[in-house]
C-alpha cells in the first residue's frame, strides 16, 4: 500500500475562500488564464472519459463558469464531437479571459431559448458556478426546466447552476447533474443536502492552483476523513491495560431502557477499559440482566442525582454520556436535567444526547451557562430546532454554519446529525461527514453513537476528534452492515470496520508503507 495521508485534501472552500484563492494563485504566478483553461480542460476531459460521441449542447452563462464552458466546447469539438453553445450574457461584460475563449470558441453562439435543446444528447452546464447570487428566473430557469421535462444528462460545471456551493442550498430550481467537476478542492454544497443529491458524480480537477495557497487562507472547514484525526486515535497500546483506556459512565432512564444499553453497547465495542451503566434503582434488574461486560450502578431512589455525584467523584469515571432514554415525562424530566447538570458542573467530559438536549428546551441557557468543560452534543434536526431556535430563523439553509453557531454559542462541540451531519467546534472549526448510508436513520442508531464518541472520550481523545471518528466509523459501519441494519448490528460490526481502518491508517503507518 502507497499510503500518504495529507489532511490538506480534505480543505473544503466556500466560494469566497475559493475567490481568494484563485486570487492568491495568480499572485503566485499561475495566470487566470491558465486557470480557466485548465478548468475547461478538466471537464472536457472527464466528459470524454465517461461518454461516447454524442451530441452537446454547452450552456453558457455571463460570468468565468460561463468561460468555462466556451473551452469546453473548443475542446469536444476539437475531438470532433457535435457541439453548439448558448451563450447567456453580454460579450462586453465578460472578464478578459472569458472574453478570450469566447472568441476562441469560433462556432455559432446561439439564442438562449429551449429550441436549443432539440437533438441534444448532453448538456454541459456552464451557466452560473461559485456567483450564482439569486434564484435562476427567466430565461436560465426555463432553460433548467426544459433539461428536467426533457431529461438530458448534465454534466456541471464547478456546481449544478441554481445550487449555492458554500451551503448546499436550492436558492431555486436547479439543474441536476450526472458529473460535476470542481477545481482545486470540494466545496461544502457539494457535501451538504440537498446539494449533494444534485451534483451527481463529483470529480475534484487540479488546475494548476498552487498548494501554498492554501497557507493564506484560514480555511476551518473539512470533508471528515481518517487523514484529519487518524493520528490522534486511541490505538491499542500492546503494554495496555483496562485502565489505560478509561472508564465510561453512562446515565440509563428507567422506561426506555433499550437506548442506554446501546450507548454502553458502542461505547465497549469501540474500546473503553470500562464501561458503567448508571440506572434508578427500579429499572436496576433489567439493565443488569441484560449486560455483561457492562457494569450497572444503583441510583437509589430520590437520591439519583446524589448517588450519580458519588459516582462522579469517583476520578476513574473520566467520560459521562447523559440523554438516550434518560427520560423526558414529569419527574424524569426533572431528573434528566439534575444529572445533566451535575456531570457539566463538575466539568466531566460528557456527551449530550436526545432527551438531555430536549429537557431544557424550554431554557436552553441553562443548559449553555453550564457547560464550562469538554462537552459533545449530537441534536438531530429537531433537537437542534428546540435549542437553538434563533439561529435556525436566521441562517435556515446553511447547515454548517448553524452547527458553528451553535457549537459557539453552547460552548459544546456540536454534531449536528443528517445524513450530511456536521461536526463543529466552539473555536470555528467545522467539518462535514458524507459517508453515512441511508440505512442509518434507523431507531436507536443515535444511541450508539453517543456510545463510540463517549468509547472514545474514555480513551482521552479530544472532543472534536472524537466526534469525527464516531461519526465516520459511524458511517463505514452502517456501509458495511448495509440494507436491512438495525442499530444493534453497529457495535456488533465495529470490530471489523475498526480492524480495516486500523490495517489502513495506523499498521501501515507505522510499518513505513
Ligand atoms: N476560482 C477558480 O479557481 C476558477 C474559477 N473558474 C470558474 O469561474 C466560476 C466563478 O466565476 P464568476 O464569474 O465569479 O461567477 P459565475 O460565472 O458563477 O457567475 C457570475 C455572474 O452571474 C451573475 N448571476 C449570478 N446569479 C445569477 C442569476 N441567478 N441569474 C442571472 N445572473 C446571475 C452575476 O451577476 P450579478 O448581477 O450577481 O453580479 C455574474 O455576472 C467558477 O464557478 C468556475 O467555474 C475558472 O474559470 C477557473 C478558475
Ligand atoms: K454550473
Amino acid at each position: 500500500m502507497n499510503y500518504k495521508p495529507n489532511k490538506s485534501d480534505r480543505y473544503l472552500l466556500t466560494a469566497s475562500e475559493m475567490g481568494r484563492a484563485d486570487k492568491a494563485a495568480v499572485v503566485a504566478g499561475v495566470p487566470a488564464i491558465d486557470l480557466m483553461a485548465a478548468a475547461g480542460k478538466a471537464v472536457a476531459d472527464a466528459v470524454l472519459e465517461r461518454w461516447s460521441r454524442c451530441s452537446v449542447l454547452v450552456l453558457c452563462g455571463p460570468g468565468n463558469n460561463g468561460g468555462d464552458g466556451f473551452v469546453v466546447a473548443k475542446l469536444l469539438k476539437a475531438a470532433d464531437w457535435p457541439v453548439r453553445l448558448a451563450f447567456l450574457g453580454s460579450v462586453e461584460k465578460l472578464s478578459p479571459e472569458a472574453a478570450h475563449f469566447y472568441q476562441a470558441w469560433q462556432g455559432e453562439v446561439e439564442d438562449y431559448s429551449v429550441n436549443v435543446l432539440d437533438q441534444s444528447d448532453l448538456v454541459i452546464d456552464a451557466m452560473f458556478g461559485a456567483g450564482l447570487t439569486r434564484p435562476l428566473e427567466g430565461k436560465a430557469r426555463d432553460m433548467v426546466d426544459a433539461i428536467i421535462a426533457r431529461d438530458i444528462p448534465v454534466c456541471a460545471i464547478d456546481v449544478p447552476s441554481g445550487l449555492d456551493g458554500s451551503t448546499g442550498a436550492a436558492l431555486g430550481l436547479v439543474a441536476p447533474a450526472e458529473l460535476t467537476v470542481t477545481f482545486f478542492r470540494k466545496k461544502p454544497g457539494h457535501l451538504l443536502l440537498p446539494g449533494r443529491g444534485l451534483c451527481g458524480e463529483l470529480v475534484v480537477a487540479d488546475i494548476g492552483i498552487p498548494e501554498t495557497v492554501l497557507n493564506e487562507l484560514n480555511l476551518q472547514a473539512w470533508e471528515n476523513s481518517p487523514e484529519l484525526w487518524y493520528r490522534n486515535y486511541p490505538w491499542p497500546r500492546t503494554d495496555g491495560h483496562k485502565f489505560h483506556r478509561g472508564h465510561a459512565l453512562i446515565y440509563g432512564g428507567e422506561s426506555m431502557t433499550g437506548a442506554s444499553r446501546l450507548t454502553a453497547r458502542g461505547a465497549m465495542r469501540i474500546g473503553a477499559g470500562l464501561v458503567t451503566l448508571a440506572v434508578p434503582i427500579k429499572a436496576w434488574a433489567v439493565y443488569a440482566t441484560a449486560m455483561t461486560s457492562v457494569m450497572v450502578a444503583k441510583l437509589e431512589v430520590s437520591q439519583e442525582q446524589e448517588d450519580f455525584e458519588e459516582l462522579l467523584l469517583d476520578p476513574r469515571h473520566n467520560a459521562i454520556a447523559v440523554g438516550p432514554g434518560a427520560g423526558l415525562a414529569g419527574f424524569e424530566r426533572i431528573r434528566t436535567r439534575k444529572i445533566v447538570v451535575t456531570a457539566l458542573t463538575t466539568n466531566h467530559t460528557t456527551v449530550l444526547d436526545a432527551d438531555a438536549l430536549s429537557a431544557f428546551s424550554e431554557d436552553p441557557q441553562t443548559l449553555f451557562d453550564a457547560i464550562n468543560g469538554p462537552c459533545v452534543m449530537t441534536p438531530h434536526e429537531g433537537e437542534f430546532a428546540r435549542l437553538f431556535p434563533e439561529i435556525n430563523k436566521s441562517h435556515p439553509d446553511d447547515k454548517l454554519t448553524r452547527a458553528r453557531m451553535a457549537a459557539k454559542l453552547s460552548g459544546a462541540v456540536v454534531v449536528l446529525k443528517g445524513a450530511d451531519t456536521v461536526i463543529a467546534s466552539p473555536d470555528g472549526r467545522a467539518i462535514i461527514n458524507a459517508n453515512a448510508p441511508a440505512y442509518l436513520a434507523t431507531g436507536g442508531s443515535g444511541d450508539v453513537l453517543a456510545g463510540f464518541i463517549v468509547g472514545l472520550l474514555a480513551q482521552g481523545m479530544l472532543p472534536f476528534d472524537a466526534a469525527s471518528a464516531a461519526v465516520w466509523l459511524h458511517g463505514e459501519v452502517g456501509n458495511d452492515v448495509g440494507i436491512g441494519l438495525i442499530a444493534e448490528d453497529l457495535p456488533e460490526h465495529l470490530p471489523k470496520v475498526l480492524s480495516a481502518f486500523q490495517k489502513h491508517y495506523f499498521l501501515a503507518q507505522k510499518s513505513g508503507k
